[in-house]
Parts: C-alpha cells; structure tokens; sequence
C-alpha cells in the first residue's frame, strides 16, 4: 500500500471527477475492490441545497464525558482539543468526528462551523449531532450528522485526540483518506485507492448518463442495463459529442 502524507492535497484532476461521480456510484467502484463498508451508518445532510462535498479527511476523536472534567470553564483554554482542532484543518479538508454514534450532546455548533468555512475547510462530517441547525443549513459548509441536538458537547463528549484513526458510523477513518458526501450520504475511500476509484467511478457516471437517456426514451433493460458490446460500442459514438466533463 503507497504511502501518502495525510495531508496531501488531492490533485486537481481527482477532485474534478470525485464531483462529478455520485457516492452510489463511488460505494459500486469500491465493492468491485473487495470494499463492502465505506458508506458511513445513520447520517442525514443537514444544508441538503449544498450537498456534494469532497475533502481529505481531517480526524477529531471524543470518548464519553465525565463531569469532573467536562465543565463550561475548559472552553478558557483556547488549545481545548476541540478548538485545537478546528484551527488545524487545513483548505481542502473535511472534518470527520468519532462522537460514537451519541446523539444526546452537539459535536460542535455553527460558530465554530463557519470559523471551518472560513479556513477553507470543505464539509463537516459527525455520527453524533450538531447544534444551531438553523445555521448550518443557510452555512456554505456541507454538514452530515445524525440528527440536531441544543446541547453542549461537554454534556456528553470530552474531545480527547485528533489525526488518528478513528470509527465514525461504523466506518473506519484513516487521516488523509477521502470523504465524499451527496445526498446518498457519506462515503470512505480509501487514500490509497483515491484516484483510481475517482477515475473508475467517473466513467461509470458518465456511462450512467447515456444509458439514463436510452431509458428515458423507452429502451428495455437487456443490453442496455448494464450496456452490453453493442451498447458500449454507441457509447464511443456518444463520446465524440459529450466528452468528459470532469476533464
Ligand atoms: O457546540 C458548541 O458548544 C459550540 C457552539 O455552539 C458553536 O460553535 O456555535
Ligand atoms: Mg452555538
């Protein structure tokens, strides 16, 4: 397995075709791999007008809270782990947090979210909740959680480590693998096999369109879906005058 610094950026060319291909498409380029379980469990986009997100994952791990150290006052210490956190991400990156599937207390608010926007962080990514709903859904930031939740983090979460590997939604998440999020959810590619999967799932997507259009105009399924020689030979055709778009 290739090495890659966890905070490499992804290569322009990588991130065009990680757009355009959907996360359906992605999880069906993975499962050819031998991937069964990169689709991260029980999230919901909470700003469902801007919902494609694509980043390097940037990881933040809570274990449970425990009142004698989880009290308002921690909050003085601006290098809180949380906060820690949030003024490390770098642009292009997502923040992915292990909150443990608990939905009791907010993993962060929007005040911290749009502190994320502005260090051109690109998505937001927790299976336990969000606060100030109201805020995330008019932020420019794609959020994925589980549900809203008015409380404070300290109520349930102690931010404890950030960088390492962690469990969100039942997904393993490694720093430096890649997230990407529609309205199917959130998906884990491995970063190893990013631009390969990314290249793969962007000529699916492009197939999928032109096989759509024969639906749409009344064909049956056999030899179509999926394509089969001859099909694939009209594709080629169809290519000439709708290129790739990612390219
Ligand atoms: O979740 C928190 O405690 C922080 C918060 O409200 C915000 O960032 O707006
Ligand atoms: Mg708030």
């Amino acid at each position: 397995m290739a090495e890659t610094p966890e905070t490499e950026p992804l290569a322009e060319g990588t991130l065009k075709a990680l757009r355009y291909a959907s996360t359906a498409t992605i999880t069906t380029q993975l499962l050819s791999r031998g991937l069964r379980n990169q689709l991260v469990q029980g999230l919901k986009p909470l700003n469902p007008t801007r919902d494609k997100m694509v980043g390097v994952a940037f990881t933040l791990r809570y274990i449970p809270a425990r009142e004698d150290l989880d009290e308002p006052s921690v909050f003085q210490d601006y290098d809180h782990p949380q906060r820690k956190a949030v003024e490390s991400v770098q642009p292009g990156q997502v923040l992915v947090i292990d909150s443990r599937q608990q939905q009791r207390a907010a993993s962060l608010g929007h005040i911290l979210a749009t502190r994320l926007l502005r260090r051109g962080c690109t998505g937001v990514v927790t299976d336990g909740s969000v606060r100030d709903a109201d805020g995330f859904a008019a932020l420019d930031l794609p959020t994925f959680a589980a549900n809203p939740s008015a409380n404070t983090n300290l109520i349930q979460h102690h931010a404890v480590d950030m960088q390492v590997p962690i469990g969100c939604g039942e997904v393993a998440v490694y720093p430096g693998d890649v997230l990407v999020g529609d309205v199917d959810g959130v998906v884990v590619i491995p970063r190893h096999l990013v631009v390969e999967v990314a290249e793969a799932a962007a000529q699916q997507e492009h197939l999928e369109v032109f096989v759509l259009d024969k639906i749409e105009a009344g064909e049956a399924l056999r030899g179509v879906y999926p394509p089969d020689e001859r099909t694939r030979a009209e594709y080629q055709e169809w290519l000439q005058d709708n290129p790739h778009p990612w390219r």
